[in-house]
């Protein structure tokens, strides 16, 4: 998969509410109700990720998660970042 070129990374992350583009990765963070509502989103996220295989880097601390996608392949952001970007955000609710 191609790496995508920075005006088309800014571009695609106008369709995206809070996600940045940093260090070759596009990041956004979340805060739940508590770890139990943060920790079903991280299962539900898991089993999208399987299903595209393609897989989030993440760290959670009890209601807060940070999410970071990236390709390794290409090193950088590619399509594969950006449709599980939009994937995540429907879990959550953000998108229709
Ligand atoms: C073979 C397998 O599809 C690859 O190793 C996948 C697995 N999940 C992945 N996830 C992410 N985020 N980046 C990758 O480059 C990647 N590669």
């Amino acid at each position: 998969m191609k790496k995508l070129t920075e005006e088309e990374i800014y571009k695609k992350l106008e369709d995206l509410q809070d996600w940045e583009f940093k260090d070759e990765a596009i990041h956004t963070s979340f805060r739940f109700e508590d770890f139990k509502e943060a920790f079903s989103v991280m299962t539900r996220i898991a089993f999208e990720a399987e299903a595209q295989q393609h897989h989030p880097e993440w760290f959670n601390v009890y209601d807060q998660l940070q999410i970071s996608l990236s390709t390794h392949d290409a090193g950088g952001v590619t399509e594969k970042d950006f449709t599980l970007a939009h994937s995540i955000e429907k879990i959550v609710g953000n998108e229709e």
